[in-house]
């Protein structure tokens, strides 16, 4: 057992890494990987919540984890829930934190405000949120979780922000989901940049799942909630942003309706930083939480048996339906409650989970979405899926191949990748191509992973294993998640079209070409086929000045600062070896982000001759830096890929001369190789394939499914003429 973090502050209580110092009570909740006690810490005699994540359901590198362990324990800001020490007992680890005794604001919404908070709560829940997050995007932080599940709550009204950091590396690794096979995270409170390969994204797409979050709060839910996280993805996309724009939304004053369009706004530099939002009239007569957020727990039970309550709830509700649409229920929730934490998705689970929508379910959605949605265009038949025809090209083309069907879809693919337009950076399609590429593992697993019941007993088990020490327990269960209300869309196209203000101008004028080592790519295209990262530019220029200058890292949900950034700044990408021994500049085993150690900056010849040519170096870096961002996420990609494929297609493909050799060693694909770009070619071709072998599969899948559904119509018509002949 080693502790992993603490914090070393000398006025703060320090506290122990001895397991049997805590005694773990009742359960109090439950991620995606983890699950929270309530437990008391000996001693101190204090009441402290205790997170076990898994160990062995994530295979990220211990060392990933104590880094993100002890940036955790730095984190002091009255909104932030901070971790007071982690550290490993057997398969798991340990995160102790203060107890939040009326647990989220999920959990909240659930057991007892089922249509959301009434407006003076949400202004003061969303204020302190705000203020976190205006505290850690100062710092040079993005969160990426921001929702009402990650919004704790304590009995005097105390509102912090939680889930971050240690939880960031079990979720963004992509070896977390190979490893496991059945994470899918729901995209319900993900910015469009953030789900779109290549385009960056920055502290801005926190203010856009805080905008989500209001939309959760006020209604009970999250947009788009009650869809499959492919459909989700789509309408995020595609559609105008949501909003508090239809008669339920009446009560809502005229500017919460306003700072919620402010946040969602899907061109990112028009968003409001955390700082700015702060000033916006909404938050400026927000009464103080200890007012408004107190009252809502009068008269409700304790944490723990609402939380056992819910269980109850969902597992009774769960036993008395129908096994499909148990399943379809339990897909649902689950979704909902493992939330967005992984910014990974996996396409052959979202197409299942796509083609499990029902459509009569559908045909009424369509109908209300077609009274806000001015254009829209069938997806795919049986998967129900609407969408307005979207600005780009590219996904408009694709989203027409797609309803054509996988051939066309896979020749338009092509003939877009032949013209290189397929390398845009907004491609659905490529979107698609990324998260398959996630996928590893047997389908047999994958599928199973959606049942309810595997999800249940993946959770028993788990939790079986990791309590060892004290507490009732309840096997995990499903939270609900009553939401049947879709999201409305609405045109707010004043809004996103508006000019740019004097302010912006100036900063996009201001806005460096080169990126430097700062640039980081966003996960989705850290994951993307050949999608070039577009100047990340924006990382920097849409980040206070401080935070800005001061960047030098972001690992899991963090990027780190320092105050020694100029020393690195000017360093081309280009010139750096990646993920070579004793580079300055790696790959985080975690979290898929690049890392800079600013100390070990080596000055490389190429950079003193761009340097000695000023004028050419500038034009040239961002280019040079986006090939060379573009060949390393090929590289993952590709090898992703390979790991992906049956070992002996693999041999074969070699035997026969099909694919150049590719070292299979991560740690030697440093240095591009010369054969990479046939290889990736080739490679491109072989995903092209499966894709469409998929593809197929699913329209099986949905003809399988309709002709079961017409046997069905003839057998009632049968048994019904018969009823009616007796
Ligand atoms: N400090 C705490 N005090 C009280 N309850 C907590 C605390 N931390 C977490 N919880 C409860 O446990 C739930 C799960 O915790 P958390 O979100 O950290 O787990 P996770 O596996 O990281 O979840 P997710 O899938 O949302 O990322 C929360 O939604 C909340 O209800």
């Amino acid at each position: 057992m080693g502790r992993m973090g603490g914090n070393q502050n000398q006025n703060q209580k320090t506290y122990s890494a001895i397991p049997s110092d805590y005694k773990l009570l009742e359960e109090v909740g439950y991620g995606a990987s983890a699950t929270v006690y309530r437990a008391i810490y000996l001693p101190f005699n204090e009441v402290v919540a205790v997170k076990c994540l898994d160990l062995d359901r994530c295979n990220s590198n211990l060392d990933d984890i104590r880094r993100e362990a002890q940036t955790m324990s730095l984190i002091d800001h009255p909104n932030v829930i901070r971790a007071y020490c982690s550290f490993v007992v057997d398969s798991n680890l340990w995160v102790v934190m203060p107890f939040m005794a009326e647990g989220s604001c999920l959990h909240l919404m659930k057991i007892a405000y089922q249509d959301g908070f009434e407006e003076s709560a949400i202004g003061s829940i969303l204020k302190e949120t705000l203020k976190a997050l205006d505290y850690l995007h100062r710092q040079g932080h993005i969160h990426r979780d921001v929702k009402a599940g990650n919004i704790l709550l304590d009995t005097n009204g105390v509102v912090k922000l939680a889930d971050f950091g240690v939880s960031a590396c079990m979720f963004d690794t992509g070896d977390r989901q190979r490893s496991r096979n059945t994470f899918v995270g729901t995209p319900c409170w993900m910015a469009p940049e953030v789900l779109q390969p290549g385009s960056g994204y920055n502290s801005k797409a926190d203010i856009w799942s805080f905008g989500i979050t209001a939309l959760e709060l006020a209604h009970g839910h999250a947009p788009f909630s009650k869809y499959p996280p492919m459909k989700v993805l789509l309408m995020t996309i595609q559609n105008a942003p949501p909003g508090l724009d239809y008669d339920r939304d009446k009560k809502f004053s005229k500017s919460f309706k306003e700072m919620v369009a402010m946040c969602l706004v899907k061109d990112q530099t028009k968003r409001p930083t955390a700082e700015k939002l702060l000033k916006h009239s909404f938050f400026k007569h927000a009464k103080p939480p200890e007012l408004s957020v107190k009252n809502l727990f009068a008269d409700l039970p304790p944490l723990w048996n609402r939380v056992k309550a819910l269980q109850l709830k969902d597992a009774a509700q769960l036993a008395l339906k129908r096994m499909p649409s148990a399943e379809q229920e339990a897909i649902s929730q689950s979704e909902y409650q493992r939330g967005v934490s992984a910014w990974n998705f996996d396409i052959e689970d979202l197409k299942a989970q796509a083609s499990l929508v029902r459509d009569d379910d559908d045909m009424l959605e369509t109908k209300e979405e077609n009274e806000s949605v001015k254009s829209s265009v069938g997806f795919k038949a049986g998967t129900g899926f609407q969408f307005s025809l979207g600005k780009s090209n590219s996904i408009a083309e694709l989203s027409q191949a797609e309803s054509r069907g996988p051939t066309n879809q896979l020749q338009l693919y092509e003939s877009l990748n032949k013209k290189g337009k397929a390398l845009e950076g907004d491609s659905l399609d490529r979107n698609q191509e990324n998260i398959a590429l996630r996928k590893n593992g047997s389908s047999t697993e994958e599928m199973a992973s959606t049942s309810e019941k595997d999800t249940m007993q993946t959770k028993a088990k788990a939790v079986k294993s990791r309590h060892t020490q004290s507490g009732p327990l309840m096997p995990g269960m499903l939270l609900s998640h009553s939401s049947s209300e879709r999201a409305r869309n609405s045109e707010r196209c004043e809004i996103e079209n508006q000019p740019p203000t004097e302010k912006s101008n100036r900063e996009v004028r201001r806005a460096p070409s080169f990126s430097g080592p700062l640039m980081l790519p966003n996960r989705a295209s850290a994951n993307s086929l050949s999608a070039p990262i577009k100047s990340s530019a924006g990382y920097r220029d849409s980040m206070d000045d401080k935070s800005k200058a001061n960047l030098v890292q972001i690992k899991g949900r963090f990027s780190v600062t320092s105050e020694n950034l100029d020393l690195v700044k000017d360093i081309p990408l280009s010139t750096v070896p990646r993920r070579s021994q004793g580079s300055p500049l790696r790959k985080s085993a975690s979290v898929g982000d690049w890392i800079f150690e600013s100390k070990q900056v080596p000055t490389s010849p190429s950079s003193k001759d761009l340097n000695s040519c000023s004028v050419a170096a500038s034009v040239l870096m961002p280019h040079l830096q986006n090939l060379f961002q573009q060949t390393s996420f090929q590289q993952d990609l590709i090898m992703n890929l390979l790991n992906s494929l049956q070992p002996a297609e693999v041999l074969d493909a070699s035997q026969n001369g099909k694919l150049p050799p590719l070292p299979r060693s991560t740690e030697n694909n440093g240095n591009v190789e010369p054969a990479l770009s046939e290889r990736e070619r080739l490679l491109l071709i072989k995903i092209s394939e499966l894709q469409a072998r998929m593809l197929n599969l699913t329209d099986e899948l949905t003809a399988e499914k309709l002709k079961h559904v017409q046997l069905q119509q003839q057998l009632n018509s049968i048994l019904d003429q018969e009823e009616n002949g007796d």
